[in-house]
């Protein structure tokens, strides 16, 4: 169980300018007190009745910070500190100043296959670590995938948001239909079990883009590009994958299988050819 601290967060630290908000709540950068040190801090409106739309169910944040608690790894962003309220909960977080994967990539349109491959294995080695601590993540996508600093040689990859994660339980059905259209699996739309192949159908989809700055399934609408997952309807086009290894497409197409039994896991992935070369 989470222990939270009572009392504002604002005596022990400073709040400063907003980073960004979302279904996460808000975060902002702060600094710590008595050492000076920046973190950022996660403010997470607590859900005032039951069905209540606005905010967030006490018990789902309290799942996010255990989960947060039982991670330690260097691609897995850290849980500093706790403050809880009545109306609110706050996380004070790693900071993580390189910004998400997805702007890096959105400056440089496409990265080449020694950099995807450079990301790949960190995100890799975060999400093997997890899901051998039988921890699935559920909302993998290039906006929770963050730099630590971006304007250095080999960029540090931190794997963010556990507001979607889940401890897999042995003979305990997940089922959800949270996440985000493009990158979500056939089974969280067929309201089918969940799993850690989940997160690999995601990590399939993060690789594509990676390659060729196109996203596999999406379409006009939702509705059209939840459809195309569904049907598993995809192709390396020509026109963005020319240039592309047929090893990497390998990678790719064992990832983006509908049987969530048939796609490589990600101890699996990080021995695949492409991955590490003999
Ligand atoms: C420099 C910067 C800019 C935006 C940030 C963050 C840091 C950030 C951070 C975190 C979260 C959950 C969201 C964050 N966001 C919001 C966007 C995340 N996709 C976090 O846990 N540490 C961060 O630094």
């Amino acid at each position: 169980m989470a222990t939270f601290r009572p009392g504002n967060v604002e005596e022990l630290y400073e709040l400063l300018e907003k980073l960004g908000s979302g279904h996460f709540g808000v975060v902002k950068r702060c600094r710590r007190r008595s050492s000076g040190t920046f973190y950022a801090a996660k403010f997470v409106k607590m859900r005032k009745c039951k069905g209540s739309r606005l905010g967030l169910d006490r018990e789902q944040v309290e799942r996010e910070v255990s989960i947060l608690q039982q991670l330690e790894h260097p691609n897995i962003l850290r849980l500093h500190d706790l403050f809880a309220s009545k109306a609110e909960m706050v996380l004070i977080l790693e900071l993580i100043r390189g910004g998400e994967l997805f702007d890096f990539i959105a400056e440089k349109e496409t990265l080449t296959e020694a950099e995807a491959i450079e990301f790949l294995q960190q995100i890799l080695q975060g999400v093997a670590y997890m899901h051998g601590r039988h921890v699935a993540h559920f909302d993998l996508k290039p906006e929770n995938i963050m730099l630590l600093e971006k304007d250095v040689p080999n960029p540090k990859i931190k794997i963010i948001d556990f507001g979607l994660a889940q401890k897999l339980e042995d003979g305990v059905t997940f089922k959800s239909l949270c996440g985000t259209p493009q990158y979500i699996a056939p089974e969280v739309i067929n309201y089918e079990p969940l799993s850690s192949a989940t997160d690999m159908w995601s990590i399939g989809v993060i690789t594509y883009i990676l390659l060729s700055g196109m996203s596999p399934f999406q379409g006009e609408t939702d509705a059209e590009t939840l459809s195309n997952v569904v049907a598993g309807n995809y192709e390396f086009e020509e026109k963005f994958f020319s240039e592309t290894s047929d090893m990497a497409k390998d990678f790719i197409r064992q990832l983006l299988v509908k049987e969530p039994r048939s796609r490589m896991s990600a101890a699996e992935s990080l021995v695949h050819p492409w991955i590490k070369p003999l």
